[in-house]
């Protein structure tokens, strides 16, 4: 199994532009689910955010009974319609508030009503975030329901009750929406012999999840009047009706990383976001205003946003940030930029989040030298008057880590130093693609963009130490000797003869070659296999000797250095292609051990083989690539050696991991969350 990735590092980013297309939005994704779910009939479900927060909510749906199907890109769910499927479930939620509340309040309410027994638990961080408000809500309306480990805190467990709904229901509304949202979706479920009103005690905080929360509502037939912030009626005979098919918009809340980047870093080329604009249903569109006002140009249309730097550096700010809770985290990462010192106030429910936001942030950006004051609902940043490379914790919260990653178009800011985000993949929660999508809008100096090469002699596990390294660093991967084999093949196919160098090298720059889901394809056609053949092997051997061949393929392998960095194997990776290479490694080991793990490899693709003659082949082949005119097979003068014969893949692959460390500007425990 592949360890999980630990780091990724984002080199030095200079610039920003192109288009972006957005995630669906996590909120309006769960909310939708849930209502589908709950509804009587099929729901078509468009543009769904599939990340791990709507795989928990469609998991626990399925458990429920719900029937999920998948349509080309729709998601069709078929509900309950209002009636239990099942009486008794345990649903583990991980770390996604979004299914967490609302799910307890719709089950409570449905195990009070029809008879159930269901429990409900997450991760250790789940079962630290507060719920005692929710549970002090439907307490008062019989729901039985029991605090399994701490009052007040999941896990759950919802059982049998009598129902009471005469009264109001008050609900604490300057904690966390969530609850009051969790509360106008369930309710619904019991409002066919009478109105139910809900009143909010306290400010209610974070009012544009609740406006979400009321649009999707209306979308499934249940129109909730409301006066002012403070009281909510769903009307008597309330039922969900489907809306047939629902479109989940852009994520507005991820679309803040990409405004930020362009307001940043759009200098030249304007930052086009695709999924939300001005018809936005979604609260944290108001980032948009508040981006201005730190100098971003922003011009919007219904569905996408297009942002260029305006004022530069950025304008620094104070603002009451009630009204856009999580993209204004992003506002503290685009202060590393700013003129002055910004100011956030009103942020509390930062505090219970994925993790202490106020805390976390206050901690990390000070490790790249801002100035940074926390108090209990406010958080300052001042920028660095000195950029250092620093080692981001991400405490499994996706905004860190999106966040963290803005502060990598320091030279723009006087800096010139990478940002190492750890356990990059908590973005999974929300936007799995981030870093791609990042990459795919940013620019790096190529020569800040960081390569480490493997060269060595045939069958000595470069390709097997290069891909696994490129997997543990999340890098791209370049095996170079694909490109020497796929000539060869192409060569062979054609019938044009190893000798005639100008036919072979026409051959090479014009190669269709694609890397793709671990598969390599030549006009389109997987060749993986065949590359691997002996016969193919050593006719790559024979051409790679030709001066012509090597010039024509240069250009291609250097088109493989690109963000966030690159792992190359071949035979002159160090010394030829990336002679600026950060880490140098040449891989050997002894010929008999060679020729047996080729012998294996060949046997175990079906590919037979004879083990004496495949060792003959190999010597042949070193003393052909060493002693050949261009680009010999040697070491690069500042290689490190790396004899494998005794060692297994993994070792190999943790020193070389070790070494690249050492050459990174981190310090040494860099790599482990402590
Ligand atoms: N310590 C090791 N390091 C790398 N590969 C190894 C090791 N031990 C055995 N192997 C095996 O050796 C075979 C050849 O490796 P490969 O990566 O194809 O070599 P190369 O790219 O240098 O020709 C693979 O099947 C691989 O699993
Ligand atoms: N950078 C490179 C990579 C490969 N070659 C040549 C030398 C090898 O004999 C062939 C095939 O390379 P490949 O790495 O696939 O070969 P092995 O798996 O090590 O046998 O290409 C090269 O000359 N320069």
């Amino acid at each position: 199994m592949a360890t999980p990735r630990a780091f990724l590092d984002i080199p030095p980013l200079q610039a920003a532009g192109g288009t972006v297309r957005l995630p669906g939005s996590k909120s309006i994704s769960n909310r939708v689910l849930l209502l589908a779910g709950l509804c009587a009939g099929r729901t078509r479900v468009l543009d769904l955010l599939d990340s791990d927060d709507t795989q928990v909510m469609l998991d626990a749906l399925r458990a429920l009974g719900c029937d999920i199907e998948t349509d080309g890109a729709a998601r069709v769910v078929t509900g309950l319609g209002g009636r239990l499927a099942v009486r008794e479930a345990r649903l583990f939620l991980g770390n996604a508030g979004t299914a967490m509340r609302p799910l307890a309040a719709a089950l409570a309410l449905l195990a009070a009503d029809q008879g159930g027994r269901f429990e409900l638990s997450g991760v250790p961080r789940m079962h630290e975030r507060p719920i005692g408000d929710l549970v002090d809500a439907l307490r008062p309306l019989g729901c039985t329901i029991t605090c399994l480990a701490n009052e007040g805190y999941p896990p759950l467990r919802l059982e049998r009750g009598t129902l009471k709904l005469d009264a109001p229901i008050r609900v604490r509304g300057d904690v966390s929406s969530q609850f009051l949202t969790a509360l106008l979706m369930a309710l619904p479920l019991v409002a066919a012999r009478q109105s139910i009103t809900i009143e909010v005690d306290g400010e209610l905080i974070s009012k544009p999840y609740i406006e979400i929360t009321l649009a999707l509502l209306a979308r499934f037939g249940i129109s909730v009047q409301r006066e002012g912030w403070q009281r909510f009626v769903i009307p008597q005979g309330s039922a969900y009706r489907s809306p047939g098919e629902i479109a989940v918009e852009g994520d507005a809340s991820s679309a803040s990383y990409f405004i930020a980047a362009g307001a940043i870093a759009a200098a030249d080329t304007p930052l086009r976001i695709e999924g939300v604009g001005s018809a936005s249903i979604q609260g944290d569109i108001r980032f948009v205003e508040a981006a201005r006002a730190m100098g971003a140009d922003i011009t919007e249309e219904a569905n996408a946003l297009v942002v260029r730097r305006g004022a530069w550096p950025l304008t620094a700010i104070t603002l009451d940030c009630n009204h856009i809770p999580d993209a204004a985290m992003t506002l503290a990462a685009m202060a590393l930029y700013a003129t002055g010192t910004t100011r956030l106030t009103n942020i509390a429910s930062w505090r219970v989040k994925e993790t202490d936001r106020i805390a976390a942030m206050a901690i990390e950006l000070r490790k790249f030298g801002a100035t940074v004051l926390e108090g209990t609902d406010f958080i300052e940043v001042t920028p660095p008057a000195r950029w250092q490379a620093a080692a981001i914790h991400t405490y499994d919260d996706h905004r860190m880590a999106m966040c963290a990653s803005l502060a990598a178009f320091n030279p723009l800011a006087g800096g010139d130093v990478p940002v190492r985000i750890l356990d990059p993949r908590c973005v999974n929660k929300t936007f799995p693609a981030y870093f791609d999508a990042l990459f795919g809008v940013t620019r790096a100096r190529t020569d800040r963009v960081p390569v480490l090469t493997v060269d060595g002699p045939t069958a000595s596990g470069k390709g097997t130490l290069g891909s696994a390294l490129a997997e543990r660093l999340g890098y791209h991967h370049l095996d170079s000797g694909a490109l020497y084999r796929a000539t060869a093949l192409a060569a062979l196919r054609q019938g044009v003869p190893a000798g005639d160098e100008a036919a072979v090298a026409a051959i090479a720059r014009a190669l269709p070659l694609r890397f793709e889901n671990q598969q390599t394809l030549l006009a389109g056609e997987d060749v993986s296999d065949e590359l691997r053949h002996e016969a193919v092997g050593s006719l790559a051997s024979q051409i790679a000797a030709l001066p012509a061949v090597r010039q024509a393929l240069v250009e291609l392998q250097l088109a493989f250095r690109r963000l966030p960095g690159l792992v190359a194997d071949g035979r002159d990776m160090g010394t030829v292609i990336f002679p600026g290479a950060a880490l140098k490694v040449f891989l050997t080991a002894n010929s008999e051990q060679r020729a047996s793990r080729r012998h294996k490899q060949l046997i175990s693709k079906g590919i037979s083989a004879n083990i004496e003659s495949l060792r003959a082949d190999l010597e042949a082949r070193d003393a052909r690539d060493q002693h050949r005119s261009v680009a010999p097979l040697r070491p690069a003068e500042d290689a490190r050696l790396l004899d494998n014969s005794a060692l297994s893949v993994e070792t190999s692959v943790d020193q070389v991991l070790d070494w690249w460390d050492a050459v990174q500007p981190f310090g040494s425990r860099a790599t482990h969350e402590d």
